[in-house]
């Protein structure tokens, strides 16, 4: 099995929810006027898709063994992420041994850096890691999870994020992450209504339950401090990724200016164990948030966890769906993982990927059994209902 090869690998792309969960249709929680960075300009403060959230759409990527087993991954990134994988990152995939991830990893990431180091290009990395760590689990017939070193949980707990943690709480989550709607140049009556919000929310949910609140990049210094310590009285558990991701600075000044108990969690825009280095180092947050298809994949997570265990720093991924759910189980510094509510009122459960993926495993009443992810590799097949699309077939 250590001599069997990497025959080909293939980069397709997909529309339509998925990995780029943000391309869904009219009337989704997920579009209905969230505070961003582009918030300042009036004409695309309603919906994120304005601006171009969903541009890329879903990167396939599969790659086929010498014996015919076929490893696969989703992530975003769409048509310049499969260009990538085509015409740059095949070279160093093909004729690899199966288990050459640490390679084929460093020389993907070296051999980018020219025009790479964060973002799309990571996201391509990470896609093509998944897949091999999917095929190196097929080839062996063993979870990822096994491959990782075993888990260290027999049951993963999860927060809900959408526009309901009232009824996340009814389906058995342990918290609930809502966007904020309102960003600075909607002034202090944003801010108001920000509040009483989530006012309305910790009196529907009683005392005791976590609330969140996900400000996806969209504030200042000064406006993420106000939330803060106003969203103190009405128990805020944490404030995620308030500031852009660049400003590292600004996130240690938060860190040190929200009220006492509240945590500050970030990274879901972060890559690599570099980056997660500055988090770390710098004193950034209290939990960071990896998303495994976007960070550098599980190869560069395991090390990005590794450094944050060592600044005493939990690390909950950034939705991810099975990629997460796997490195979660096997990590003692992820107590719970995060549930990225997919229905278009977050009113029920559907599969985060949905519809891209078969036999994507759900939390039920909060929870998922590791049974659950004891499948071969992510445990997870591409639903062939899905119109795949090769644009630089070789
Ligand atoms: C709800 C947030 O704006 C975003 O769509 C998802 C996210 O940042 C998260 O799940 O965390
Ligand atoms: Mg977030």
């Amino acid at each position: 099995m250590g001599h069997l090869t990497i025959k080909h690998v293939r980069a397709f792309v997909l529309r339509g929810g998925g990995a780029d969960y943000h391309d869904q249709a009219d009337g989704h929680w997920i579009d209905d006027h969230i505070a961003t960075p582009m918030s300042k300009y009036p004409e695309y403060r309603q919906s994120r898709r304005s601006f171009g959230i969903n541009v890329l759409g879903t990167l396939v990527v599969e790659i086929e063994a010498s014996d015919g087993t076929v490893g696969f991954a989703v992530t975003t990134g769409g048509e310049p992420a499969a260009y990538i994988v085509e015409k740059h990152l095949a070279r160093f995939i093909e004729g690899a041994r199966v288990t050459d991830l640490e390679k084929i990893w460093d020389q993907m990431y070296q051999s980018t850096l020219y025009y790479g180091r964060k973002g799309l290009v990571i996201n391509t990395i990470s896609g093509v890691d998944l897949a091999l760590w999917d095929l190196l689990g097929k080839v062996r017939q063993e979870p990822v999870h096994q491959l990782l070193g075993g888990a260290v949980r027999d049951e993963l707990q999860f927060y809900a994020t959408g526009a309901r943690p009232d009824l996340a709480q009814k389906m058995g989550f342990i918290g609930g992450k809502m966007p904020l709607h309102h960003g600075p140049s909607e002034g202090e009556e944003g801010l108001r209504k920000n509040l009483e919000q989530l006012a309305t929310m910790r009196e529907r949910v009683g005392p005791d339950f976590w609330l969140m609140l996900d400000c996806w990049m969209s504030l200042d210094l000064n406006y993420a401090t106000k939330l803060a310590i106003g969203a103190h009285e009405h128990g805020l558990k944490w404030i995620e990724e308030a500031l852009s991701p660049d400003d590292y600075w600004g996130y240690a000044a938060l860190r040190d200016n929200v009220p006492k108990g509240m945590l500050v969690t970030t990274g879901e825009h972060e890559a690599t164990r570099w980056g997660f280095r500055m988090l770390l180092e710098m004193g950034c947050c209290d939990i960071i948030q990896p998303d495994v298809g976007w960070c550098g994949g599980l190869t560069e997570l395991v090390k990005i966890s590794a450094l944050a265990d060592a600044h005493n720093a939990l690390v909950v991924p950034h939705g991810s769906s099975v990629y997460s759910y796997h490195f979660v189980a096997t990590r003692h510094n992820s107590p719970f993982a995060e549930f990225l509510m997919m229905a278009p009122k977050a009113d029920e459960v559907v599969p985060m990927f949905h519809p891209q993926l078969l036999g994507e495993p759900v939390p039920v009443n909060g929870r998922m059994r590791l049974s659950a992810l004891d499948k071969p590799g992510f445990g997870v097949d591409l639903n062939p209902d899905c119109q795949l699309h090769r644009p630089y077939n070789r």
